[in-house]
């Protein structure tokens, strides 16, 4: 996708927001105030803080994508994704490899939610597919599955469809493969994001924002890359430049 204003590309940013406690999560999340692009609250931060920082962020204007990959037994990740749909989060994520029954169960819980009154609207759910921190090697050698990543995640992406999620999570390499099997319309939600020169980490399968915004990718998922600049409005603001070229 070419052409972006700044307004679209910001609306296509989901800042992880992966900091020890609300008083460092808000101190980053003040200074991206206004600028439009989404908050992800991950492990690290909602197990430290609690519900209440989903509230304290949507309050600042922020649209949320709780990011806690949910993966246990269907009646188990009903029960969560009730819960998360009465904190009045915007999209969350279980995990594919919990299979149809579970992901069902997911959309369920939000369906249950909603129909309770507890909610205004039902968020999306996506499926975490295979982890951008994993290579092919980690794949066949490790984790004991056969074929290409790029393979894996299109099979994750079919089931979490079948279940009627609405997209994944997956690396950005892989969004023209999800897309030829699953639509245009099925969203894809990538980490892996490193503009060039900064350090990879433990990330693996990664592209360049303007790559995946090429790519065709609906939101791009960045955390150190901005949370970790000295300045993270001038971070995301270099990152905007780059995805509206
Ligand atoms: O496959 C996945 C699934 C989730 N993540 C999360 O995205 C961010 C990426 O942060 P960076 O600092 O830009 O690496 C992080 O919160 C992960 O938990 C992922 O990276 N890969």
């Amino acid at each position: 996708m070419a052409n972006l204003t700044r307004e679209q590309a910001a609306g296509k940013i989901m800042v992880a927001l992966d900091k020890p406690d609300e008083s460092a999560a808000l101190a980053v999340a003040d200074q991206l105030q206004g600028s439009g692009c989404w908050m992800k609250v991950g492990m690290e931060l909602f197990y430290a803080a609690g519900p209440s920082i989903v509230r304290e962020l949507k309050g600042k204007g922020f649209r949320i994508f709780l990011d806690l990959k949910m993966h246990d037994i269907p009646n188990t990740v009903r029960g969560g994704a009730r819960s998360i749909t009465r904190l009045g989060v915007d999209l969350f994520n279980v995990h594919g490899a919990g299979g149809i029954a579970m992901m069902s169960a997911a959309i369920e819980g939000v369906s249950e939610a909603v129909a309770a009154g507890d909610a205004e609207r039902a968020p999306l759910v996506i499926a975490v597919t295979q982890l951008t921190s994993t290579n092919q090697a980690v794949l066949n050698n490790e984790i004991g599955i056969a074929g290409t990543v790029e393979d894996a995640v299109v099979h994750y992406a079919k089931l979490a469809q079948q279940a009627g999620l609405q997209g994944v999570v997956a690396s950005p390499l892989e969004v023209a493969a999800i897309k030829a099997a699953c639509g245009v319309g099925f969203a894809t939600v990538t980490p892996g994001i490193r503009p060039r020169g900064v350090d990879a980490g433990d990330q693996f399968r990664i592209t360049t924002p303007g790559d995946a915004v090429k790519g065709g990718t609906d939101y791009l998922v960045i955390g150190r890359p901005i949370t970790g600049a000295n300045n993270p409005a001038a971070a995301l603001d270099t990152i905007l430049k780059e995805m509206t070229e």
